[in-house]
């Protein structure tokens, strides 16, 4: 006791009234209130509270409404929609935001996979989840940890609701973005995704075999309709790049999605490729975005974070 006594006093030396340090059964649960702090200066409190208190679990809080969402959606599975999301999250984070995953989709959560972290349980200080980190910088809470390994999520409206805040308003500390994946769609997660936790924008993710763009063209007319702005269409699987000599070719044809985009009257943000690469390395939970040689989605993340700091 002697000893938590000592912790705590050292925490406030390091941290003032911005922390508040709580029992959490045997362990130590210290909340660090960062509003208006500058990156570098809660980087800083947060450091020294850690050294202060080693054994404690650090939780770093910030004004929510400078947080925003990003969703990413498409009108059908099996797209690379959610490829796309942790590499754009990457990416981003890589670009110099805070960036933190929400792994929305119930049929198939792929992100602890993808993120190299497969296995992981967020654990809770005072029924908040805490996110999970990941060796890329993005830390990560998934529907795919909130159920056991291989079972098949059949939740219906309430309890995909409840599981979605859970997710959405978890401990996301200094985050200043979170990317959100979302199942295929526009179902139940979709709906109190718009509903009750208000997007900044959703990127929408289609492939060039979807011929008139209709699966896509319907969830971006759900995001329209429900008030939130579309911040562009990625095309995945865009040309198929020969492993051995590089040379792309477009067995689908080419600027199909471009041209969609620009008869929806929304941005096109540019395309991806068809690469065997992609798909063993997102397999293998080394996300191409985080290599130093990315060309592909940097761009991407570029013209999000530009639209994202334009609002
Ligand atoms: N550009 C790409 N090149 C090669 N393979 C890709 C590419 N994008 C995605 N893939 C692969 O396609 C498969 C489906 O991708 P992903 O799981 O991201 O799709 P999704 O749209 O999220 O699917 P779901 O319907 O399960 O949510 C995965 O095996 C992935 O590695």
């Amino acid at each position: 006791m002697a000893d938590m006594k000592t912790m705590e006093a050292a925490i406030v030396a390091v941290a003032g009234a911005r922390a508040t340090v709580r029992m959490d059964g045997e362990r130590m649960g210290v909340v660090i209130d960062a509003t208006g702090l500058s990156p570098a200066a809660r980087d800083a409190m947060e450091a020294a509270v850690r050294a202060a208190a080693p054994a404690a679990r650090v939780i770093v809080t910030a004004e929510r409404a400078a947080r925003a969402l990003i969703a990413v959606a498409s009108g059908k599975g099996g797209v690379g929609k959610s490829t796309l999301a942790a590499n754009l999250a990457i990416a981003l984070s890589r670009g110099g935001r805070r960036v933190g995953v929400v792994d929305a989709d119930i049929y198939g959560p792929s992100q602890p996979r993808l993120l190299g972290a497969e296995g992981t349980r967020p654990e809770a200080l005072e029924k908040q989840l805490i996110p999970v980190a990941t060796p890329f910088g993005v830390p990560l809470l998934s529907m795919g940890q909130l159920v056991e390994p291989g079972r098949a999520i059949a939740w219906r409206g309430p309890m995909i609701a409840g599981a979605l805040s859970q997710l959405v308003e978890g401990a996301w500390g200094a985050a200043d973005t979170l990317v959100v994946d979302l199942p295929p769609g526009t179902g139940d997660v979709q709906l109190t995704m718009v509903q009750k936790h208000r997007p900044a924008g959703a990127v929408i993710v289609s492939t060039p075999q979807d011929l008139a763009l209709i699966d896509a063209t319907r969830a971006i007319d759900f995001f329209v309709k429900a008030g939130v702005p579309i911040i562009g269409l990625v095309e995945n699987m865009a040309g198929y790049q020969c492993p051995h000599c590089g040379e792309v070719s477009d067995p689908f044809g080419r600027g199909g999605a471009e041209a969609a985009a620009r008869d929806l009257g929304i941005p096109f943000l540019g395309r991806v490729p068809l690469e065997i690469a992609i798909r063993t390395a997102s397999d293998a939970g080394r996300p191409p975005a985080a290599e130093p040689d990315d060309t592909v989605f940097a761009p991407l993340a570029a013209q999000v974070a530009a639209w994202l700091a334009a609002r």
